[in-house]
């Protein structure tokens, strides 16, 4: 018998692109699938787009559903993850996409998203720099595992190599970000409907106060090994999938441009979802479509002597429940790659 994945919150934009990578996936079989207030219901009225799945009944979302899986797919709203995941069996791997699980820092929580810190879990970007190794040295053998956010893997991925070599100040760090609309879930907000989001961008969470900016800071921060501040913008942008974060950063005295361009591709050298671009190319959204993949360029304005690091991301895709299966495929010691698209859909 396969390895067995549930996925709670199945009716939901993250819990329907996991179901998408999982019917690619040769050694995962989809177990039971779970909603909240539409359990009963099923999967085809949410997510049309999974034949296969059409008349699977979604349960409601129970450690007693859940139990008796190999795998367990958290893709539920933030603060649901934890209670739920206490009642698992501690063999279970247990993927959770929310962010209950990602930052180290108590006080952090507390400051950004409030109430109590549940703790923290092994971090699901497995190419981010760690001194002496990789974040996947780290979920090799995991059995709970926290998926980033979305803009926080685009925005760490971009800058991290500069920090991993010692090229960037870490006082003076700026983060401006695009995402699609995907990124908010379901339950739209006023401006996210259709009239409101299309032909125009628009800025939100300005002024540190997105709660993604000490994930971003955290990340950089063990990159380099010292504390990084993060000024962190995101903006919505007229499209369902997508980030395009630009993350600037000023240089260390006498650090040159061709010194930056050997830290990021030899950072990324070898990896099969995160590639830095030939020089003149830029990331665009568009190209990761679907894929598990993170484009990234780099460049030097030497004018202000400060580096321009670009990443494009699928937010569904690498940003979140690709990026929980290439965590699930090092916990269970399958190949990382494993069920995972690498090829974007153009134009
Ligand atoms: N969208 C994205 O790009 C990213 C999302 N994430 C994270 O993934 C998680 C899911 O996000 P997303 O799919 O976008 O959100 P959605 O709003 O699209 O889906 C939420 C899912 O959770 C279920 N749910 C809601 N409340 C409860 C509850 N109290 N108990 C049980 N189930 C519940 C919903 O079921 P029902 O239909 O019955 O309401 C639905 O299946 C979040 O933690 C989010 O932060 C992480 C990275 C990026
Ligand atoms: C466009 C949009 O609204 N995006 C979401 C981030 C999505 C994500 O990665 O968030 P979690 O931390 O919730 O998992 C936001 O800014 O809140």
């Amino acid at each position: 018998m396969g390895i067995t994945a549930a996925v709670a919150g199945a009716s939901g934009y993250a819990g329907g692109e996991l179901l998408r990578l999982l019917l690619q996936h040769p050694q995962i079989e989809i177990g039971t699938l779970t909603a909240g207030g539409n359990a009963g219901t099923k999967l085809a009225e949410h997510q049309p787009h999974l034949l296969p799945l059409a008349d699977r009944v979604l349960a409601p979302t129970t450690p007693q559903e859940l139990a008796g899986h190999d795998l367990v797919f958290l893709a539920l709203p933030h603060g649901a993850s934890a209670k739920i995941a206490a009642q698992l069996p501690p063999e279970t791997v247990v993927v959770d996409c929310g962010a209950d699980h990602r930052l180290v820092s108590a006080q952090a929580w507390e400051e950004f998203y409030g109430g109590e810190h549940a703790g923290t879990w092994a971090y699901g970007l497995p190419e981010l720099p760690r001194p002496g190794g990789r974040q996947r040295d780290e979920l090799r053998g995991a059995r709970r595992i926290a998926v980033p956010g979305c803009y926080p893997t685009a925005s760490s991925l971009a800058l991290a190599p500069g920090f991993a070599a010692g090229l960037l100040q870490p006082d003076d760090v700026v983060v401006i970000a695009a995402s699609g609309t995907s990124g908010a879930g379901k339950s739209a907000r006023p401006n996210m409907i259709g009239s409101e989001v299309m032909g125009s961008m628009s800025p939100y969470g300005v002024g540190g106060v997105h709660r993604h900016t000490p994930e971003i800071e955290q990340n950089l921060g063990l990159a380099g090994q010292e504390e990084v501040r993060v000024s962190f913008t995101p903006t919505l942008a007229p499209m369902s999938r997508g980030i395009l974060a630009t993350g600037t950063a000023k240089l260390k005295p006498g650090v040159t441009g061709a010194a930056v361009r050997e830290a990021w591709e030899k950072t990324y050298q070898g990896e099969a979802f995160v590639h830095v671009l030939p020089e003149g190319r830029w990331p665009r959204t568009a190209d990761t479509l679907g894929a598990n993949t993170a484009l990234i360029q780099v460049a030097v304005d030497e004018r202000v002597g400060r580096v321009i690091a670009v990443s494009a991301i699928d937010n569904l895709t690498k940003g979140t429940a690709g990026g929980a299966i290439q965590s699930a495929n090092l916990a269970l010691d399958l190949p990382e790659t494993l069920g995972l698209p690498m090829v974007g859909v153009a134009p």
